[in-house]
């Protein structure tokens, strides 16, 4: 699948129940949207939201983070690629063999035409370089940690990584610009940071070559989801 004909705004649809999703969806209404089932909506509403949301015509990206041994992580990703998604993620701390388990089990469930994007998660972007330091018990820079999750990920076949918008040159200069980079942490001017520790604006994610930005509370949680959505369509489309 190629990452052209996706929607470069992915909206996290981080919400309890189904109805709730499939109504933010309607308001929305843009003909090409893109959306993140988070482990919130999947846990909840499982495969057959997925299936709901694809006969809308709506690209799916199911985020469950995998993150266990081979064999199981190789299921897993059989069983998402199947559900005919558009993406999914992977933790890169989960090693070499898990990431290349993760292709083979996508391999089997879908075609070549209808591969999802695999994307492993570097360090999330609620974590600064304190809490990777001192609790992770990674020691240096968050880029320099996030450069060494991209690099291995890269050479196990993933076709991108998750990572903040700050790191996207670094990864972009070291792996080359055909490897994707998807970027939550993303704040419209004056929103709120909420749990996130490494965040940008979307005009700023965009301009510094994010190919994917991740967005939730600043649109979902919105007085007006709609009009929230749309600014920052906007506000990127003024970046091209
Ligand atoms: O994999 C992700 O999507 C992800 C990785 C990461 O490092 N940070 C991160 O926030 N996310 C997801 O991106 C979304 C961000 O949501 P907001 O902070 O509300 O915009 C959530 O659904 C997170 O699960």
């Amino acid at each position: 699948m190629g990452a052209r004909k996706l929607n470069p705004l992915i909206v996290a649809l981080d919400v309890a129940t189904g109805d709730q999703a499939l109504d933010l969806v309607k308001r929305i209404n843009a003909p090409d949207m893109f959306v993140k089932v988070g482990m919130q909506l999947f846990y909840a509403e499982g495969p057959e939201l997925v299936q709901k949301l694809r006969e809308r015509g709506i690209n799916v990206f199911v985020d469950l983070k995998l993150h266990d041994i081979p064999n199981t992580v190789k299921g897993a990703a059989q069983s998402l690629a199947k559900l005919g998604v558009s993406m999914l993620t992977v933790h890169c701390a989960g090693g070499r063999a898990m990431l290349e388990a993760v292709q083979e089990g996508v391999e089997a469930g879908s075609s070549a035409a209808e591969r999802p994007l695999i994307v492993g998660v570097t360090q999330l972007t609620s974590t600064s370089e304190q809490i990777l330091n001192e609790e992770i018990g990674i020691p240096g820079t968050v880029e320099k940690a996030v450069l060494h999750y991209a690099i291995l990920a890269q050479s196990s076949g993933m076709d991108g990584v998750v990572c903040a918008a700050k790191e996207v040159p670094l990864i972009k200069s070291t792996c080359g610009t055909s490897f994707i980079t998807v970027t939550p942490g993303i704040r419209p001017f004056g929103c709120d940071n909420h749990d996130q520790a490494r965040v940008a604006t979307p005009r700023d994610a965009l301009r510094i070559g994010s190919d994917f930005l991740v967005v939730g509370r600043a649109i979902i949680q919105a007085e007006d989801p709609v009009a929230a959505y749309h600014n920052i369509i906007k506000e990127m489309n003024e970046v091209n």
